[in-house]
């Protein structure tokens, strides 16, 4: 396996207009990403997915900054990388389109309305090759929307006149265009009905295998990731709380809150039983409790998880933030409770 990306120690904060307005949305995010692997992220609403992506992708936009932290990316043959949370402008604009490329939710909002998609594949395919002829082009672009089933016929076509389906697929091949390492997805199936949904899924699963780019993958739904990622992380109240094989994640969650998660949809495979929600709401970003921030909901939780925060520790099947697991596994004792409560600054 090659190294593709390395986040390490990532805070991402939305400012507010007072210090106690501030959302910390990404608090100290770390994880890592090999060439051709798929990783998940999977979260409830507002447990900070897409802040994520586009401070991965160095495409948020103020109030947003990330105060800390860096995100390395390694072209091929390259061992030292680039940090894209420290490069300007100029030297984003030679990774973003040919090694990264981005799928966001709703297509309708990122294909231009008033241009055809043929001057759109153009635009994209030219930031890679400015010797690139309209021959080519035209050629590239029916080779690009044939991968995800589009007549060629459709490049004179404007996006409104595409169905929704077709939209986001014609988004997967724009960002397919450069022949990029890495495509980033923010739920890209969201907006389509659950056939059409199935049947890009299946399409980025081909593609991603006989390209063999790498993704990261964004959604709040955890049987979709189950189904198609390598590996999963955990997102609560801004935190990755649980990263492991997604084959762990599903037969043996370790957080708490992964555990609510995967409780919460039935399998195909298991004996029907009662499904159980997890009970009360995510946590205010502005102000989060000094200890585990999901602490309030868990119903393992111990005297110390609400005093002191547990770090991301490898606990055996997997790196999780959890006291109560750590002191289980024999990884760290229960730490001792001190009460306090944190304003995020
Ligand atoms: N422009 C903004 N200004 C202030 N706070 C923001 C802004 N955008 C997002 N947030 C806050 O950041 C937090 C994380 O939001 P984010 O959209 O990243 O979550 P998410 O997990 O992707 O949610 P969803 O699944 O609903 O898209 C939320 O509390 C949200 O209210």
């Amino acid at each position: 396996m090659t190294r593709l990306l390395e986040v390490s120690d990532l805070d991402v904060v939305y400012l507010g207009l007072t210090d106690e307005g501030n959302v910390r949305a990404c608090a100290d995010i770390n994880f890592t990403l090999e060439r051709g692997e798929i990783l998940g992220i999977a979260g409830e609403s507002a447990s900070g997915k897409s802040t994520l992506l586009t401070a991965v992708t160095r495409l948020q936009q103020a109030p947003a900054v990330t105060p800390k932290g860096s995100v390395r990316f390694y072209d091929a043959g390259d061992s030292e990388g680039v940090d894209l949370i420290a490069a300007d402008e100029k030297a984003l604009r030679r990774y973003r389109w040919s090694d990264i490329s981005i799928v966001m939710q709703s297509a309708m909002a990122c294909l231009n309305p008033v241009t055809r998609l043929e001057a759109q594949f153009a635009d994209a395919l030219r930031a890679h090759d400015r010797s690139l002829n309209r021959a080519q082009i035209r050629q590239r672009t029916a080779d690009l929307l044939a991968m995800v089933g589009i007549a060629p016929q459709a490049m004179g076509k404007f996006a409104h006149e595409l169905s929704g389906g077709m939209r986001q697929r014609a988004l997967i091949a724009l960002a397919l265009a450069c022949d990029p390492d890495l495509i980033v997805m923010d739920e890209p199936t969201t907006a389509v009905d659950v056939v059409m949904q199935r049947q890009i899924l299946n399409q980025i699963l081909r593609l991603q295998h006989e390209l063999g780019f790498a993704v990261l993958f964004v959604t709040h739904d955890l049987s979709l990731l189950l189904e198609m990622a390598d590996r999963i992380a955990i997102m609560y109240g801004g935190r990755i709380v649980e990263i492991g094989q997604a084959r762990q994640i599903a037969d043996d969650p370790q957080h708490p809150y992964t555990r609510g998660l995967r409780n919460a949809f039935p399998s195909l495979t298991e004996p029907r039983r009662e499904r159980h929600g997890i009970p009360r709401s995510p946590p205010d970003l502005r102000k989060l409790p000094a200890g585990c921030a999901f602490e309030p909901r868990c119903d393992e939780s111990v005297a110390a998880c609400a005093a002191v925060r547990p770090e991301l520790l490898d606990i055996g099947p997997c790196l999780a933030a959890c006291h109560v697991r750590a002191a289980e596994r024999g990884v760290a004792p229960l730490p001792t409770a001190r009460p306090a409560t944190e304003v995020i600054a």
